[in-house]
């Protein structure tokens, strides 16, 4: 018999979620079944929607919900899936899980043994399909336009910006210190700014793009989105990703409000989940490998080391301390 490791929500989040909301427990896996088999999680996500979603979705005591986790199978009464191979799964934070496969995602066929397997779950993963289908399906970007996107040296806003680069646009990004701006440089961003340190934000904008911007590619919402919207083109468009700095907050953030710049530049403004977008998946994981095997694609990933500092590395990750995709090697 299997003992699984577990982390629960011990108490919701008030505020910014803290070491004592969490804890660990032992959970006791019956035999396998036919037609069952064990997995044991190889690397686990933590992300931002985890936040949020604990709040809508969870009560004390549940297992944290935790997306995509690249999974070894350890022992399989399943003839579908054969001990050793490596899967996506969606199982929240546990060392170990049992399955019927229904729950399962393979990684591609052309998968290279080079390639790290946490990378499905950040730039050829749900972050990577993230800011593939924000950028071609909802900002319907255009070679030549200027693109602007935030939190830029995350898992998602990493790969916005390189997308956006092999899609021919001029690209600008933001980050919380001078180091993530840097490696942004590095990666090929045009112009990138450290949101946390410059004068003015509104200045910083203009100056990286005197136009102004015809995609807006928003992780962040709160203060920074009500500034960048009048910065917008013509007929810009917003998609409208995430909202990291409101997450927290215990008190709702109040206006501006955006209605007058939307109407003034004609604007489109779209919200969006990327589980909605499941039809483009097969296609956008293909693309992204492609890009990655070809080197035009860079990842950087945070390892946290130890299944049993999954809640440093998720609070780490809303604390800004992950530079691309934060991720716990079990
Ligand atoms: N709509 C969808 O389907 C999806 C939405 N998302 C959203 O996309 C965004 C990015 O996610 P992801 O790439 O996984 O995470 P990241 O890897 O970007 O990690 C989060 C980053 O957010 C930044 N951040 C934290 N607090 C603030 C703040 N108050 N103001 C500005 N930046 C902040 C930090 O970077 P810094 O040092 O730059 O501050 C931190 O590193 C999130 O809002 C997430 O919820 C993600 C996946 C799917
Ligand atoms: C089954 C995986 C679903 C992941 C959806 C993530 C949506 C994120 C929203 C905001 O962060």
């Amino acid at each position: 018999m299997v003992t699984a490791k577990v982390w629960v929500l011990k108490k919701h989040f008030e505020g910014f979620p803290k070491p004592s909301d969490f804890e660990m427990k032992q959970v006791a896996l019956a035999n396998l079944k036919d037609g069952e088999l064990l997995l044991e999680s190889v690397f686990l996500s933590v992300d931002p929607y985890m936040r949020p979603y604990s709040k809508r979705d969870m009560k004390e005591g549940d297992v944290m919900i935790g997306t995509q986790v690249a999974s070894r199978i350890v022992e399989s009464k399943n003839p579908a899936f054969a001990v050793g191979t490596f899967v996506v799964a969606n199982r929240g934070w546990r060392t170990h899980f049992i399955s019927d496969g229904k729950d399962l995602n393979l990684l591609p066929a052309s998968w290279p043994e080079s390639l790290p397997k946490s990378l499905a779950l950040g730039t050829v993963g749900m972050p990577g399909l993230t800011a593939y289908v924000g950028l071609f399906e909802i900002c319907k970007m255009k070679p030549g336009e200027t693109v602007l996107v935030n939190a830029a040296a995350g898992a998602v806003g990493s790969v916005v910006g390189q997308l956006a680069k092999i899609g021919g646009c001029k690209v600008v990004g933001c980050a919380g210190s001078d180091s993530k701006v840097a490696y942004l440089k590095n990666i090929g961003f045009d112009e990138a700014f450290n949101y946390k340190t410059v004068a003015s934000l509104d200045e910083a904008l203009r100056k990286a793009s005197p136009d102004g911007y015809d995609c807006f590619f928003d992780n962040v919402g709160g203060e920074f989105a009500s500034i960048a919207i009048n910065h917008m083109k013509k007929f810009g468009r917003i998609a409208v990703c995430g909202a990291i700095s409101q997450y927290n907050d215990s008190v709702p953030q109040k206006g501006p409000y955006i209605q007058i710049p939307m109407i003034f530049n004609e604007l489109s403004m779209k919200g969006f989940i990327v589980s909605s977008w499941h039809n483009h998946r097969e296609e956008g994981v293909k693309a992204l490998l492609k890009w990655v095997l070809e080197g035009k694609l860079k990842y950087h990933e945070q390892v946290t080391e130890r299944f049993e500092n999954m809640p440093a590395a998720f609070i780490g990750m809303l604390k800004g301390e992950n530079l691309g995709k934060a991720v716990v090697k079990v």
